[in-house]
């Protein structure tokens, strides 16, 4: 059986994101799991993510690295702690830094294969390297620093949870 998504075991309060959340429908609901010491996710850019004819729009491919790596974050941290991933207790990280290099035009029409290795890990901090791959060419590599999450963006913060009452979440 496969194993549930890393995104699906988060919380709801934070499972909104843009990128991954499960209860974001108009989002990419992107799925991050484990593959053996690396993190995989899968993603099928649609027509409406077009660059130029033919091409996948960057902002779309630098936010698979972003959700996949923070995703990566969560889960290495969790195996690290040897504490499992749950709705009860979710070791949460956002996105310090993005950097993503585009290194070929990424064909638009097939899958995307996303691939995650942690370089280092603490308590409060990964740092995770992240390549995105059409039809088994590297078309762009992304490092991703994941900081654990302030309180400041916890759904329970006053705006934020604001926000999400006046979405109907
Ligand atoms: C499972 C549930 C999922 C929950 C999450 C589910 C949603 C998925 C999120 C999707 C991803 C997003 O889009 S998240 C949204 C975009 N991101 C944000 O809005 C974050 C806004 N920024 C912040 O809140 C803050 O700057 C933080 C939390 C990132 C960092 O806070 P801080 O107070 O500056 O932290 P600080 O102690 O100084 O730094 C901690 C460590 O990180 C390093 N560090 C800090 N900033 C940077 C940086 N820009 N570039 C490099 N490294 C950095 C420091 O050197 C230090 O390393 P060392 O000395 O320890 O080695």
């Amino acid at each position: 059986m496969t194993e549930p998504a890393f995104q699906d075991q988060y919380p709801d309060d934070v499972s909104h994101c843009f990128g991954c959340g499960r209860l974001n429908d108009h989002g990419h609901q992107l799925k991050s799991r484990w593959d053996g010491d690396e993190t995989v996710a899968w993603f099928r850019p649609e027509p409406y993510h077009t660059a130029t004819p033919g091409f996948v729009y960057g902002g779309l491919i630098a936010s698979l690295v972003d959700c996949h790596g923070t995703a990566t974050a969560a889960a290495a941290s969790h195996r690290a702690e040897g504490r499992p991933m749950g709705p009860d207790e979710t070791l949460r990280f956002v996105t310090a830094s993005l950097h993503v290099d585009f290194l070929r035009p990424t064909p638009l029409g097939g899958p995307l294969q996303v691939r995650g290795q942690v370089e280092t890990l603490t308590a409060r901090k990964a740092v995770v390297a992240v390549s995105v791959i059409a039809d088994g060419t590297v078309c762009a590599r992304g490092r991703v620093v994941a900081v654990r999450m302030p309180e400041t963006m916890g759904a329970t913060a006053g705006p934020a949870a604001r926000i999400m009452e006046d979405a109907g979440s």
